[in-house]
C-alpha cells in the first residue's frame, strides 16, 4: 500500500469507531509517518464536516438506505465520495480504484463491486448532482450544510437563517490556526526571524500581542518549534481568558479545568514564571499533557492537581480561571466531530456542571480579587445567561469592563464580555467575562 491508501484506511477505521462510539481515537495513526498522520486528521475532519452531504448524495445512488450500510461500507464511500467532490489533487478514477480496493479488502469482492456502480454513476452525473429537496426545511438546511437538526433548529430561530447559514459555512471551511510565541523561551522578534527563515507565512493578529495566524501548524511541528517551547498552538481568541485575567508575577493564580494547560502556559509567561498557578483537572491523562507542556515551555511555576474542582479547599487567590467544560459550539471548524456528538441533553447537564464549577471557583476568590469564567461555546445559556444567574445568586461580585484589554469589536454587553462568531471574527467562537470579588 502507498502512503495515501495507508492514511485512508486508517481513517476509515476511524470514522467506523466514531459511528459506534463517538469517539475519535487518533492513536490509531500513531504507526504513519507525520505527513499520513496530518492527512488522517484532515480525512476525518473534512468528511465529518459534509457527513450529511455526502451521505444524502450516497442514498440517492444506493438501493439500500445509508442506515443500512455496514459501517465500513459507509465510510469507505464517503471518503471516496468527498475525494471525489472536494479534493482537487486526487482524480476521480484514482478516488474511485481507491475505494474500491479498500472495499474489497474489507468485504470481499461484492463490496467491491457495489462501491464501484455507486461511485462510478456519481462520477457520470458530478456536474448535475442532485440537490436536497426535503420538505420538511430542518432537515433540508440541515442536510445540505451538515449539522444535526437540533443545532440548525436553535440557530436558525436565533440568527435568521442566512446568518445561520453563514454560521454553518464557517464550520465547514479548513480553520486557520494560530501560534503563540512563548517569551519563557525565546524573544517575539527571534521568533518571527525564525518563521521567515523557515519561509513560513504569517500574519500578525493586531487583536493581541504575540499571536500569528498561520495556514496550518504542520510546519511548526516538522521544525520541532512546539517540543522546544518556542511557541504554541492557541486560537486567538482562546488567548482572551488569560489577557482579561492579567495574571502578574508573584500572584497566585488558580486554572480551573486547566487540561490540556494551554492557558496555563500563556498565564506562566504573562506572569515570568514567579508567583504559582494552580492547574487542577478532573482528567489524569489530560493533565499528563499539561505536565509535558509545563516542561518544554519552561512554565516552572506551574502546580498540578488532580481533582474535582466540586471537591476543592484550597486558600483564597488573587485571581481564578474557570474555563468551564462546555459543547463546543464555537470550534466546530476544528472539532467537526463535535457537532455529531453533542446533544440538546448535553446541553442542559453542561449548564448545570457549569453552575456548580462557578460556585466553587467563587469560593475560591479572594477579595479584591478576580474571576475569570469562559467558555469555547456560542451558545448564549452557557454563556451570558449563566453569568446572569451567577450575578442573581452573588452580591459579592461585579463584572468588569473589558475594553482596557480587548478590541472593541469582540466585546458584546455593553463591553462586560467577549463572544466571538467564526462568522464574524473569524476565529473561534469564544465567550468570557471578568468579575471582581467587592466584599
Ligand atoms: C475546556 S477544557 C479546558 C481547556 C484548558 N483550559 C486549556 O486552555 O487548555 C475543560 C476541562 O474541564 C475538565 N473538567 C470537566 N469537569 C471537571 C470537574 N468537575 N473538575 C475538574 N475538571 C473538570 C475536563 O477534563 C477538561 O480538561
Amino acid at each position: 500500500m502507498d502512503t495515501e491508501q495507508t492514511a485512508r484506511s486508517v481513517s476509515i477505521e476511524l470514522l467506523e469507531i466514531f459511528d459506534d462510539k463517538k469517539s475519535l481515537n487518533y492513536s490509531l495513526a500513531n504507526d504513519l509517518e507525520p505527513r499520513e498522520r496530518a492527512q488522517v486528521r484532515e480525512y476525518v475532519q473534512n468528511i465529518l464536516r459534509k457527513r450529511s452531504y455526502l451521505d444524502f448524495i450516497i442514498g440517492e445512488y444506493s438501493s439500500i438506505t445509508i442506515d443500512e450500510m455496514k459501517p465500513v461500507l459507509k465510510n469507505i464511500l464517503r471518503l471516496g465520495l468527498y475525494e471525489m467532490l472536494f479534493m482537487d489533487g486526487t482524480p476521480d478514477y484514482a478516488a474511485i480504484n481507491e475505494a474500491v480496493e479498500l472495499a474489497k479488502l474489507r468485504l470481499g469482492s461484492k463490496a467491491g463491486d457495489l462501491v464501484n456502480a455507486i461511485l462510478r454513476n456519481i462520477q457520470r452525473d458530478i456536474d448535475n448532482l442532485p440537490k436536497p429537496a426535503f420538505e420538511d426545511r430542518t432537515k433540508l438546511i440541515a442536510t445540505t450544510f451538515s449539522h444535526p437538526e437540533w443545532m440548525v433548529k436553535r440557530w436558525v430561530k436565533r440568527f435568521g437563517e442566512r446568518e445561520a447559514f453563514q454560521l454553518m459555512q464557517s464550520n465547514n471551511q479548513r480553520p486557520f490556526y494560530y501560534v503563540r510565541v512563548n517569551n519563557l523561551r525565546t524573544k517575539t522578534e527571534n521568533f518571527k526571524l525564525r518563521m521567515e527563515k523557515l519561509d513560513i507565512p504569517f500574519d500578525e493578529s493586531e487583536w493581541l500581542p504575540g499571536y500569528y495566524k498561520v495556514d496550518s501548524v504542520a510546519p511548526f511541528i516538522e521544525k520541532d518549534l512546539l517540543k522546544k517551547g518556542i511557541c504554541l498552538v492557541q486560537d486567538i481568541a482562546a488567548g482572551f481568558a488569560p489577557t482579561i485575567l492579567e495574571p502578574e508575577p508573584g500572584e497566585t493564580i488558580y486554572d480551573l479545568c486547566a487540561a490540556p494547560g494551554t492557558k496555563s502556559i500563556v498565564m506562566s509567561d504573562m506572569m515570568n514564571a514567579e508567583g504559582s498557578i494552580i492547574a487542577v483537572d478532573i482528567s489524569a491523562q489530560r493533565l499528563e499533557l499539561l505536565a509535558e507542556s509545563a516542561m518544554d515551555y519552561r512554565a516552572e511555576n506551574i502546580k498540578i492537581r488532580q481533582d474535582d474542582v466540586r471537591d476543592l479547599n484550597l486558600k483564597l487567590a488573587d485571581g481564578v480561571l474557570l474555563d468551564a467544560p462546555c459543547t463546543g459550539t464555537g470550534v466546530l471548524s476544528k472539532r467537526a466531530d463535535l457537532r455529531w456528538k453533542r446533544t440538546e441533553e448535553e446541553l442542559e447537564n453542561s449548564v448545570k456542571l457549569q453552575e456548580e464549577l462557578l460556585d466553587e471557583a467563587a469560593n475560591h476568590v479572594k477579595r479584591g480579587g478576580r474571576l475569570v469564567y469562559s467558555t469555547c461555546s456560542i451558545e448564549p445559556e452557557e454563556n451570558w445567561e449563566q453569568i446572569q444567574k451567577f450575578l442573581e445568586k452573588y452580591d459579592n461580585f461585579e463584572l468588569e469592563k473589558l475594553d482596557e484589554f480587548l478590541p472593541e469589536e469582540v466585546l458584546v454587553e455593553d463591553g462586560y464580555a467577549y463572544q466571538t462568531l467564526p462568522h464574524i471574527h473569524g476565529c473561534d467562537g469564544h465567550f468570557g467575562v471578568r468579575l471582581k470579588r467587592v466584599k
